[in-house]
């Protein structure tokens, strides 16, 4: 599928989703911002695809990326973050959410396997116990150190200060 016939609604996806598992395919599901996206992001979801069949991606909203990360996040709109990662051919469907955490999309989508990188212990992703009593897994993936999309952010910031400073705008 081309990206932006990857990205479906809840409703959408759950057909999808149940499709699938009735062919007997494995679905696996992570969620995050996915702001801007990074080699940890791309090796994390290329890692996660591994794991079965399928990989279906929740999506933050940015008003949910806000109240978790921000004001000043996100840096890309939901449209584009959802464009850029759904044009990852190891992305399979991308759904959006708005809440604080997947817990409702994932307890509807009870999906076979739940990943989050490590940065997240299992105790505190959420939609871990849905997942879990269904008879599913929950994993962690390992981060790639030194990746992150803050730490991109702050980069910039820096690079932008000491061109200013050299410039003597500041
Ligand atoms: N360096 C990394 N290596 C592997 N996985 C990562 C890495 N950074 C984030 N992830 C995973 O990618 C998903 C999306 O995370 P997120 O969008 O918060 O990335 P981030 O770079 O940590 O962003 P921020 O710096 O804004 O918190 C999460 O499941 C997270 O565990
Ligand atoms: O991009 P992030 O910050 O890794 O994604 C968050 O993950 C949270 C995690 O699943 C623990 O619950 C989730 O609750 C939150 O909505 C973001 O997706």
């Amino acid at each position: 599928m081309t990206g932006s016939s990857k990205v479906m609604s809840p409703c959408e996806a759950l057909e999808r989703v149940r499709a699938w598992q009735a062919s007997g395919k494995k679905v696996v599901f992570s969620n995050g911002c996915f702001d801007l996206l990074h080699a940890g992001h791309v090796e994390y979801l290329t890692a996660a695809r591994k794991l079965g069949d399928v990989l279906v991606i929740g999506l933050n909203s940015d008003a949910s990326v806000r109240r978790l990360k921000g004001p000043s996040r996100p840096v890309c709109c939901e449209t584009d973050r959802a464009t850029v990662l759904s044009a990852l051919e190891v992305v399979d469907l991308l759904t959006l959410f708005d809440e604080d955490t997947p817990e409702e999309l994932i307890g509807t989508l009870l999906p076979d396997i739940l990943v989050k990188g490590a940065d997240w212990a299992v105790e505190r992703i959420a939609g871990a116990r849905a997942v879990l009593e269904h008879g599913g897994a929950v994993l962690t993936l390992p981060l790639l150190e030194g990746r992150s999309t803050s730490g991109i952010i702050e980069k910039i910031i820096q690079l932008s200060s000491q061109s200013a400073h050299c410039s003597g705008t500041i």
